[in-house]
């Protein structure tokens, strides 16, 4: 799940493109990277590691430009390798870079088309770089640099990539483009900021973004929409596909910040109306329930923790406290790191655990990893009972549109009843929010009924998926495929 960033400004971006990137970072931890545009030049930096490590004092002084993009990258596709981190660049037609934040799910045909069709070749596993290539080709095929061609090139990309992508370019000689795929699944937020020199716009995943940067927030891009900021600040919008918008319902579940805004909803409140859901199912099942204490696991669980404590009128406890010099465990690449990461990263305050019984709450259980080592630490704090809530449904599907869970035997829910997850887990009693508690929950009363990507939970793709798909990124990506990559480099 990466975070992409672009401005149009009136004065040097490089440093407010960072500033943008460092707030984002929870999307994206392995590589980060900028691309600026002056009137003839395209300039690009960009490594693997986290925001900080990748830039210095020397590489934000050659970013020079008024027009750029920036991209933190959490891999879904090829490798984790440098040559994979964002934004990729073309020189032709024109000069384009591009940063790409969702996964691919035609990548291989269109690769294939590519080369063949396009006679473009793509130097590296990424999806990203594909999708470069395909934008690049259709813009070729118009004859002038103008909004509108862009417009006629991305309703070329609408047609032939198929998956989840929202996207940033710098395109040199005009400005910068934004787009996003015709459901939406990923975000794309675009602000407006007025400088005494003129309009200066930005567009960004996540609305935090704007808020750093001091942009105002005007709208979500919509789904199968285009926008093309010239580079003297002038804003052009089209459709450029008939267009249903289903985001992804786990940007609220877990990925984004609560301080954003997506599509049009407060991530913060639709975790608080989660807990408020799951706090009631609790009580339905359990009117008599015996739990002394709601104590979340940190740090995405806190809103919905306090509003299920709120509805069960008990106690809520901060029982664990992280270590914030830890990222997020469950971004991070393999098995291995993420398991000791949850030692390194939380440990219990024993007092609030001796002798109670402790409803523990997590956004989601994924893998496992963990809740598993979550729920003994509260049974070696001294709890006499552990219960655990988790604010999503099980995960039991593979999600391909940006969130790297490729491969089901790695989900400790798939093809597993809930007693056997609870057995697993070793807990004393384990609940699930139900799926259309949480669909009506994130949509909340400003957009009741609206649809989402919902796939993990429910195992259906808005976008289709070829059955054979899942076995090939399950050969590509499991973490098994991963570590023997990592073995062999
Ligand atoms: O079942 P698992 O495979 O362990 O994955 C789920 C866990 O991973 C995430 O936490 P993470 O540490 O990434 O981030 P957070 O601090 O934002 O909660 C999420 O919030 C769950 O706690
Ligand atoms: N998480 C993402 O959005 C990843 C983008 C792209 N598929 C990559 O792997 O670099
Ligand atoms: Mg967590």
């Amino acid at each position: 799940m990466c975070g992409i960033v672009g401005i149009v400004g009136t004065s040097e971006v490089a440093a407010q493109l960072y500033d943008g990137l460092t707030v984002l970072q929870h999307r994206g931890q392995d590589a980060a990277g900028i691309a600026t545009a002056d009137r003839h030049k395209l300039r690009v930096h960009k490594g693997n590691g986290l925001v900080r490590d990748v830039f210095d004092e020397e590489s934000m002084r050659l970013l020079e430009g008024k027009v750029g993009i920036a991209h933190c990258r959490y891999p879904t596709a090829g490798s984790e390798g440098e040559d994979e981190s964002q934004p990729f660049y073309v020189n032709s037609p024109y000069g384009i870079a591009l940063a790409h934040n969702g996964n691919l799910v035609n990548t291989d045909a269109l690769r294939r088309e590519v080369f063949e069709q396009d006679r473009r070749n793509v130097n590296t596993e990424s999806d990203s770089e594909v999708l470069l290539n395909v934008f690049a080709h259709e813009l070729d095929t118009q004859k002038a640099l103008t909004p509108q061609a862009v417009f006629k090139a991305v309703e070329g990309v609408n047609r032939r990539a198929k998956g989840g992508y929202a996207v940033v370019c710098s395109v040199l000689g005009l400005g910068l483009v934004a787009f996003r795929d015709p459901h939406g699944i990923r975000p794309l937020v675009l602000g407006k900021r007025t400088s005494p020199t003129g309009d200066e716009y930005c567009v960004a995943s996540e609305s935090v973004a704007l808020d750093v940067l001091g942009f105002e927030r005007l709208r979500d891009i919509a789904p199968g929409e285009a926008v093309v900021i010239t580079a003297r600040g002038e804003l052009h919008a089209q459709q450029t596909a008939p267009a249903e918008l289903t985001p992804c319902i786990f940007e609220y579940v877990y990925f984004a910040r609560p301080d954003s805004m997506i599509d049009d909803i407060s991530v913060h409140k639709a975790r608080m109306r989660m807990g408020v859901t799951l706090g009631e199912k609790i009580l339905r099942l359990r009117p008599d329930h015996d739990i002394d204490v709601v104590i979340p696991i940190p740090d995405t669980s806190r809103d919905s923790a306090l509003e299920i404590a709120n509805v069960l009128n008990v106690k809520y406890r901060e029982g664990f406290i992280k270590n914030r010099y830890v990222g997020r465990t469950f971004i991070m690449p393999g098995q291995g790191e993420r398991a000791k990461s949850v030692k390194r990263k939380l440990n219990p305050i024993p007092l609030e655990f001796r002798g109670r019984n402790v409803l523990l709450v997590d956004d989601s259980i994924v893998r496992g990893t963990t809740s598993r080592q979550i729920v003994q630490m509260a049974r070696d704090a001294g709890a006499k009972k552990v219960y655990l809530a988790s604010a999503a449904p099980p995960v039991r599907y593979p999600n391909v549109y940006g969130i790297d869970m490729p491969s089901s035997e790695e989900l400790i829910a798939h093809g597993r009843t809930e007693s056997e997850i609870e057995q697993m887990l070793g807990c004393d009693w384990l609940i699930y929010q139900d799926l259309a508690d949480l669909e009506s929950a994130v949509a909340g009363p400003k957009h009741p009924g609206r649809k989402f990507d919902s796939s993990c939970f429910s195992g259906e793709y808005v976008t289709g998926i070829d059955p054979d798909y899942f076995e090939r990124i399950r050969q590509m990506r499991s973490d098994d495929a991963k570590k023997k990559r990592r073995v062999a480099s």
